[in-house]
């Protein structure tokens, strides 16, 4: 039996200041919760949000992260420093990482091969843009990010990967995808993995939801049997709706 695992994004919002007064707040709503649960602060918030969650039972996640350990790479952040504060997983391959960023899958691939060789947990995000999903080629753009994304990756390794389904089309546009349609591709996403590894493999990895999730949609989606826990923007930044999402099943 799978876990469930919802994870906010807090992407580029909240100050230090304002991260601490959130995680705060989060701490006393999500304590009893049977899930596993993750937030993901920006750079600069991380140390003040591992320093308050380190009793708790919530995760610290960073948003990204460089594909070496240490150099002269201005402006990036190592998997190094990551550890050092108690950072204990990494989003990688966010669509806004592709798209503004022009991160490749190859790109991808090494900053979770270095991320699995610290024992971070690697966050992997995939997702067709609507253009993709109209053009009816989305499930083999999806297939190849996650082979190339998990090229060399071994099997020991994948059981610290999760898988994010982010269809590109529904993040912060308040257009979720069906339940249906989301469990489509999960299933597509098991069977990738089934045949790069193996079925039992496949099974046991969590593959999360993103996009629009919200604690009026949140129940239908987790109730496909694909579809493992959440990866939350929007909804992650408030208190209270984060906590709904997270006790969805309270
Ligand atoms: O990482 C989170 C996703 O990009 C989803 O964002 P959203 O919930 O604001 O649509």
């Amino acid at each position: 039996m799978r876990k469930t695992l919802i994870a906010g994004n807090w992407k580029m919002n909240k100050t230090p200041s304002e991260a601490k007064e959130l995680i705060n707040a989060l701490l006393p709503l999500v304590k009893d919760s049977s899930n596993d649960i993750i937030v993901a602060p920006n750079f600069v918030s991380l140390p003040i949000v591992a320093s308050l969650t380190q009793d708790s039972n919530i995760k610290v996640a960073a948003q990204n992260m460089a594909d070496i350990e240490a150099g002269a790479v201005t402006g990036e952040t190592s998997v190094l420093m990551l550890k050092d504060i108690g950072v204990s997983a990494v989003i990688l391959g966010h669509s806004e990482r592709r798209q503004i960023f022009q991160e490749t899958n190859k790109l991808i691939n090494k900053k979770i091969s270095l991320a699995l060789q610290h024992d971070l947990l690697a966050i992997y995000c995939v997702g067709e843009t609507l253009e993709e999903r109209e053009s009816g080629k989305f499930l083999s753009i999806i297939e190849a990010q996650i082979k190339e994304g998990l090229d060399s990756i071994s099997a020991d390794a994948l059981k610290n990967v999760v898988i994010a389904y982010e269809p590109v089309w529904a993040i912060g546009t308040g257009k979720v995808a069906t339940g249906e349609q989301a469990e489509e591709v999960h299933a597509y996403i098991r069977g990738v993995l089934g045949s790069m590894y193996s079925p039992a493999i496949a099974e046991k990895v969590i593959i999360q939801y993103g996009g629009s999730v919200n604690p009026e949609n949140v129940k239908e989606l987790m109730g496909k049997p694909n579809i493992d826990g959440a990866l939350v923007g929007g909804a992650s930044l408030k208190p209270d709706s984060f906590a709904a999402l997270v006790n969805y099943n309270k």
